[in-house]
């Protein structure tokens, strides 16, 4: 479960949302405010007021993967290897598994050829494979993706959603700007300036849509 209770952070204004759901798509126009919900959601940044708790913990406190749109921005290391390895070497678990752990999530995620390579070598769909092994190396609880799809070529973004539904996490708050993708998810949030205008399963937050540019084609092509 999610809870959202109060939440202001800048242009943030939530009163009070629920969501028990494991895949949450988050949707809505540039600078509504997607990426500073999920921002707040992850524990990367501290609301200016009210709360979030992600089964009933702070974010603080839980496991969260995080993939990034950019991960140029968020890639730390300069071999494949090691920043997939980075997330059980912060939780200083030991190296035989930090080793078994990164060689079966490179598995998982089609990319065990790339793991000798230095970051700096790959393709941007590469690195966006590499924060996505590198997230869920560290068994999340929570997988926060925030258009971590949109630089991805058709086959390359269905292995990422394979991945991401294959994933142990409780819940997967998924920031895309793909409407067929947000199509499949078991919740939907619609934001617009900051607030949350509609939530609900992909049927009931859609129909509230049809007429926009947010309904998605596949919808408008076999109704
Ligand atoms: N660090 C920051 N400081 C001040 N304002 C910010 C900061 N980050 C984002 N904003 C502002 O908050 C608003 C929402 O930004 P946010 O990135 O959350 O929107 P978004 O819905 O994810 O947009 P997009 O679809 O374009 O990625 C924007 O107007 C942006 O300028």
């Amino acid at each position: 479960m999610i809870r959202i209770a109060d939440l202001r952070h800048r242009l943030l204004d939530i009163p009070g949302l629920a969501v028990d759901a494991r895949h949450i798509a988050v949707i809505g126009p540039n600078g509504s405010g997607k990426t500073t919900l999920l921002s707040v959601c992850s524990g990367i940044e501290e609301p200016e007021a009210g709360s979030v708790l992600l089964l009933d913990r702070p974010p603080s406190a839980v496991k969260v993967g995080w993939v990034g749109e950019f991960p140029d921005r968020t890639l730390l290391f300069s071999r494949v290897y090691d920043e997939i390895a980075s997330t059980p070497r912060f939780r200083h678990r030991p190296c035989p598994e930090t080793d078994r752990a990164v060689r079966a999530v490179a598995e998982v995620v089609g990319i065990r050829h790339l793991l000798g390579k230095k970051v700096a070598a790959l393709s941007g769909g590469e690195k966006a494979l590499v924060a996505l092994a590198a997230a869920c190396a560290g068994d999340p609880e929570v997988l926060v993706l925030d258009e971590a799809d949109s630089h991805l070529d058709g086959v390359t973004a269905e292995r990422v959603q394979r991945v991401v539904r294959e994933s142990a996490a409780a819940h997967v708050l998924w920031c895309t700007q793909s409407m067929d993708v947000a199509a499949t998810a078991d919740c939907v949030l619609f934001m617009e300036n900051g607030r949350v205008r509609h939530h609900g399963t992909p049927e009931e937050v859609f129909s509230a849509l049809e007429e926009t540019c947010f309904y998605p084609t596949l919808w408008r092509v076999s109704r």
